[in-house]
């Protein structure tokens, strides 16, 4: 696959996006009894081949990449899209970590790579944006800054997260066009609860799952209730596993 697949140049318009209305795309990969990890949040691959390159397509075509701070901790993930063909010269997504607490490990691969590979810098590797609270304290950010990653404080909802209606507006004022969520848990679910946007439009533009056929058993995910419905807009097979574009209702 050295072109992005067809199927989400057709179905996920992210080249229209604009600071002022950024796309907002929730995805991730889940088994056939609805988990996204094992027991204690353990990694799982779900994603075959064709459908992991897929993800590395939907990366490119973002301008920043989204994980809570659960995921980075426990996959220390790289968040590049490196799987894609060099020649491309393709610009890596803007990794961002919600991050209410400032919980950031400092020993983290993005920041690791991001200060240890300059010359990879603007090619396959972006300085970590965190987004915490306002209420960190200002030594913590200081540190945090100080090794290199870049922190942005926002004002947190009630239950201490970042508020999802509220993304929109952070992204634009980072001057972001698109983001794709791609974990964990608790960050997609919160999404999915959170219709609106605080202008009063929809949240979620495009959801994006994969479908991989295998059961974990004991795992995180599955559990969630009073999620909103979905209309599918395109199913494709990717190898072993099918993938579902869907649009919230
Ligand atoms: N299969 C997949 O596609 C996939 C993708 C990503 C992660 N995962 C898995 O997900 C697991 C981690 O999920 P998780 O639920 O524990 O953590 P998470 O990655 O969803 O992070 C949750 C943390 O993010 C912070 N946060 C800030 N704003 C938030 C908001 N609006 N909503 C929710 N949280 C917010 C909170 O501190 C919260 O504790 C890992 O096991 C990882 O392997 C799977
Ligand atoms: N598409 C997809 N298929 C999977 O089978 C799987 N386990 C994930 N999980 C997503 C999660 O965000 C991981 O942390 C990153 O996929 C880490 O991968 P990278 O180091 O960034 O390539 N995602």
């Amino acid at each position: 696959m050295s072109q992005i697949p067809q199927f989400l140049v057709d179905n996920l318009p992210t080249a229209s996006a604009t600071t002022s209305r950024p796309h907002v795309t929730l995805t991730w990969a889940q088994s056939l009894d609805s988990k996204i990890a094992g027991p204690g949040g353990q990694r799982v691959i779900l994603s075959g081949p064709e459908s992991m390159l897929m993800t590395h397509w939907m990366r490119s075509v973002h301008d920043a990449i989204l994980i809570g701070v659960n995921t980075l901790i426990l996959d220390n993930p790289r968040l590049q899209a490196n799987l894609l063909p060099s020649s491309l010269n393709l610009p890596p997504p803007q990794p961002l970590i919600l991050d209410p607490k400032l919980r950031f490990p400092i020993t983290s691969r993005i920041l690791n790579e991001w200060n240890t590979k300059p010359d990879q810098r603007g090619k396959t590797i972006r300085q970590p944006w965190i987004i915490c609270g306002n209420d960190v304290p200002t030594e913590r950010v200081r540190e945090v800054e100080a090794e290199g990653a870049r922190v942005v404080l926002v004002k947190l909802d009630a239950r201490g997260h970042i508020p999802p209606s509220s993304l929109p507006t952070i992204l634009e004022s980072l001057g972001l066009r698109s983001v794709m969520i791609e974990g964990g848990s608790r960050v997609l679910s919160t999404f999915l609860h959170s219709l609106k946007r605080d202008d009063g439009s929809r949240l979620v533009d495009s959801v994006v799952v994969t479908v991989a056929p295998m059961f974990i058993g004991e795992g995180i995910g599955g559990e969630d209730v009073g999620l909103p419905a979905l209309k599918t807009i395109h199913t494709e097979k990717m190898g072993k596993d099918a993938v579902m574009i869907c649009e919230v209702e």
